[in-house]
């Protein structure tokens, strides 16, 4: 039932201080360490076959919970399946690891009401994601027309409880991909909300000023966003720095600097609607330095040492653990993790590539050497 992925493009229309008062902030000698909740990730792609066997001891590693995200092929789209894909997922983890796959379906047109009584249920799915269609990476069963063909869905969902997650972009060719996330706003997020204001809704992967605004002026705890490492680290820039950066390419696609800056400036302003979404999404290294590339960025090895950046930068370390380990569970009406995560202050080089059977895959900030190393304890 579950196959390999995809091949490259299908499914697409196109184809970096002060430190924060922190109580969990210690200093042994001249090196720092930072004590917090073990986090979880809130947007996560761990694909299928050799490939998630590959790479699912690295988030494990880091990561208590994770939602995965049903973007396969074919995509997951009944609780049945969701359950076979978490057990492969349970079956390729590490043995001695007590990371929880907390399982997403993939709306289609034909999504029944019945299927989410059915996934509320199972007590296995914990959230449904909408891909328009022809969106991003295997999207192409997506939905169509989101109120012609989803509402009574939408409204059983709303009656469950039960989270609806966006890829928030229009797919019109007509509108430049940069406009995509806030015509998808304006057009269906927001008239989504006003006629089902009892759904809950995360906008997934933020990247602009405008996804910020829009999420600050729904109702606390009932529309939030995840973020990402990239769309608070790099700008479209580094798309092209020094010649066409395929490893930078991801959907949404990275945006202008005064985005980037917005988007930092939420999450590190203490908001509890934003929280933790690594949106890491491999593609074997063939796959993106393609003439027709992939959009996906390799980050589980490096996302926490890369948000830890990013609040250290902005001088707020002390309100980095409410949006890796606290926001995002509470958002989800669940338990915080109990386990705790250190992060040292020591410089440690991320690799080049990680090597397997079937071929590389390039992780996001390959060669660098970043500052943040963390470890469970
Ligand atoms: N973010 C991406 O660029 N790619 C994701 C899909 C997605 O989250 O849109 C993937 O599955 O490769
Ligand atoms: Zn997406
Ligand atoms: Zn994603």
């Amino acid at each position: 039932m579950i196959k390999s992925l995809v091949p490259p493009c299908e499914g697409l229309t196109v184809p970096i201080a002060k430190i924060g008062g922190s109580k969990q902030l210690k200093s042994k000698g001249l090196r720092m360490e930072l004590t917090i909740t073990q986090p979880d990730d809130w947007h996560l792609h761990l694909r299928d076959g050799d490939l998630l066997k590959a790479i699912v001891p690295h988030s494990a590693s880091h990561f208590g919970r994770a939602i995965v995200m049903p973007n396969l092929k074919p995509p997951i789209t009944t609780t049945a399946a969701a359950v076979v894909y978490r057990d492969f997922i349970l079956k390729a983890l590490p043995s001695d690891s007590n990371f929880t796959p907390l399982m997403t379906l993939y709306l289609t047109d034909t999504t029944s009401p019945d299927e989410i009584k059915l996934a509320k249920r199972s007590g296995v799915v914990f959230a449904v994601k909408l891909y328009p269609a022809g969106a991003t990476t295997n999207s192409q069963d997506g939905v169509t027309d989101l109120f012609g063909k989803c509402l009574p869905v939408l409204e059983e969902m709303a009656e469950q409880n039960m989270p609806l997650l966006v890829h928030g972009e229009v797919t019109d060719p007509n509108v430049d991909i940069f406009d995509r996330e806030k015509v998808f706003i304006d057009t269906v997020l927001q008239p989504l909300i006003q006629r089902l204001p009892r759904l809950k809704v995360v906008m997934e992967h933020i990247t602009t000023m405008d996804a910020v605004k829009f999420v600050e002026s729904c109702k606390e705890g009932s529309v939030a966003a995840t973020v990402t490492p990239q769309h608070l680290l790099l700008n479209r820039n580094a798309i092209f720095q020094g010649g066409l950066q395929p490893h930078n390419y991801c959907l949404p696609v990275l945006k202008r600097e005064i985005h980037r800056q917005a988007i930092v400036s939420a999450v590190t302003s203490g908001s509890k609607r934003f929280f933790l979404g690594t949106d890491s999404a491999p593609h074997e290294k063939s796959k993106k330095e393609s003439a027709c590339g992939c959009a996906g960025i390799y980050n589980a090895p490096v996302a926490l040492s890369l948000y830890a950046k990013v609040f250290e930068e902005m001088g707020a370390l002390d309100k980095l653990e409410a949006f890796t380990s606290i926001n995002g569970p509470d958002f989800y009406g669940l338990p915080r993790n109990t386990s705790k995560i250190k992060l040292n202050k020591t410089s440690w080089k991320v690799p080049e590539a990680f090597s397997f059977s079937f071929g590389d895959i390039i992780p996001m900030f390959a060669g660098n050497t970043l500052e943040w190393q963390p470890s469970l304890i």
